[in-house]
């Protein structure tokens, strides 16, 4: 299967001043399954169309293997049909007046491929996307899901070396959207097709792809696996575009210096510098006991939301207030104290650019702030907190 090769890839639409696609550079090897993943309007479905063909780039290199399709620079273009990249659209457009069967045969046919290996391509498709029952039916008569299926297998007939799928799935319900990821895991390692997929879900992305590219503003943010992207997040965007509860933002710029902050306190057990702007943690990584000990920090449980087998619980320090999220049913109620611990290998820094920072491990000593709840009641006046000894 081909290798697709993305250089300063560039996209300036006619009349806008900001271009959609700005200088992205990317590699997706032989047989991966790589999202494209990023809120509305960040570029995805650009870079999509330009490399099936049907869009031309303003600047920069697409090549196939080593055969380079778009290049201004280059003076090149071979057109879509001559890619071999099958595109699955948001809306699947599947023929209303052709049988499953025959929107299936239709690349096939357009291929002029031998009518008995036509045969034999669109039973072997349509039967390891488990449609074969619905082959004389019209698209009308299916459901989203199958059709959705049908539109899979019209692609994979023709065989093409690389699919391209632009949220294929925003259309279905819940249900269904599970069924169809489950589906084209099966699909990537039966084919073992080059896919490239365009999701704004994180969810999605998550649990189908190999590798994310996670795009803002048209440019490329961080490139990796999904577990690469969420423990070590390149900047403040990919940090809190991953992760749901978002990850916890502490500004350690925000608080005065006699403030009871958060800011303060990690401030004064961990090494920062001048660069040093804001803090994260994930909110699972929070470790909440009723014991506290030189490692925890004193908390109010403000809020327990459930969510079906999971549980968000909102925390507050002083004027802070962080989120942690855990998968056991809390044992404590709304109104209750608990002690915190976040453990100093869970967290993340980022400078004033917003781009991580890997500061010296330093433990976080809380010694100081083993408070008693006298004095955490003190947390709206504003007062510092008192040092134990
Ligand atoms: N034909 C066009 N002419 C002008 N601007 C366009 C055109 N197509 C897209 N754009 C702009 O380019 C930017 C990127 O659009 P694109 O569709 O690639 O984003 P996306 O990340 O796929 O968004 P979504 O998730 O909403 O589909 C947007 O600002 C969009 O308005």
């Amino acid at each position: 299967m081909p290798t697709i090769s993305l250089t300063n890839l560039t996209k300036c639409y006619d009349g806008n001043t900001e271009p959609s696609v700005d200088q992205v550079s990317l590699t997706v090897e032989d047989g991966e399954f790589m999202c494209l993943l990023g809120p509305s309007g960040c570029g995805k479905t650009t870079i999509l169309r330009m490399i099936a063909g049907i869009e031309h780039s303003t600047s920069g290199e697409i090549a196939v293997d080593d055969l380079v399709v778009d290049s201004v620079h280059q003076s090149c273009f071979i057109p879509p049909e001559q890619r071999r990249i099958g595109f699955v659209f948001q809306n699947y457009a599947l023929w209303p007046h052709m049988t499953v069967e025959r929107n299936v045969d239709f690349g096939l046919r357009l291929q002029k491929v031998p009518a008995q290996e036509r045969k034999e391509r669109c039973l072997d498709v349509m039967s390891k996307l488990r449609i074969l029952e619905y082959a004389d039916r019209y698209p009308s008569q299916l459901s989203g899901g199958q059709q959705q299926r049908v539109a899979l297998a019209r692609m994979l007939a023709v065989n093409p070396g690389i699919l391209l799928l632009d949220e294929p799935l925003s259309n279905l319900d819940a249900t269904l959207r599970l069924e169809m990821r489950a589906e084209l895991r099966r699909l990537h390692q039966t084919f073992g097709t080059t896919i490239i997929f365009v999701s704004h879900d994180q969810w999605e992305a998550m649990t189908l792809a190999n590798t994310i590219a996670v795009m803002n503003k048209g440019q490329l943010q961080q490139i990796g696996t999904p577990d690469e992207i969420y423990a070590e997040p390149c900047n403040r965007f990919v940090a809190e575009f991953i992760g749901n509860p978002k990850i916890n933002i502490v500004d350690l710029k925000a608080s005065a210096a006699e403030q009871v902050s958060l800011a303060n306190h990690i401030r004064s057990r961990i090494a920062t510098n001048e660069f040093t702007n804001v803090c994260a943690i994930r909110p699972e990584e929070i470790i909440l006991t009723d014991t506290a000990n030189a490692n925890t920090l004193p908390m109010s449980i403000e809020n327990i939301m459930p969510t079906g087998g999971s549980w968000v619980i909102e925390l507050s320090f002083g004027d802070d207030r962080l989120f942690h999220s855990t998968q056991s049913r809390p044992k404590w109620r709304e109104g209750e104290q608990v002690n915190a611990y976040l453990p100093t290998s869970s967290l993340h820094f980022f400078d004033q650019a917003n781009n991580r920072l890997v500061l010296p491990e330093t433990d976080l000593d809380y010694s100081h702030l083993l408070l008693n709840s006298a004095s955490i009641n003190q947390k709206h006046t504003n007062q510092p907190l008192a040092k134990q000894a």
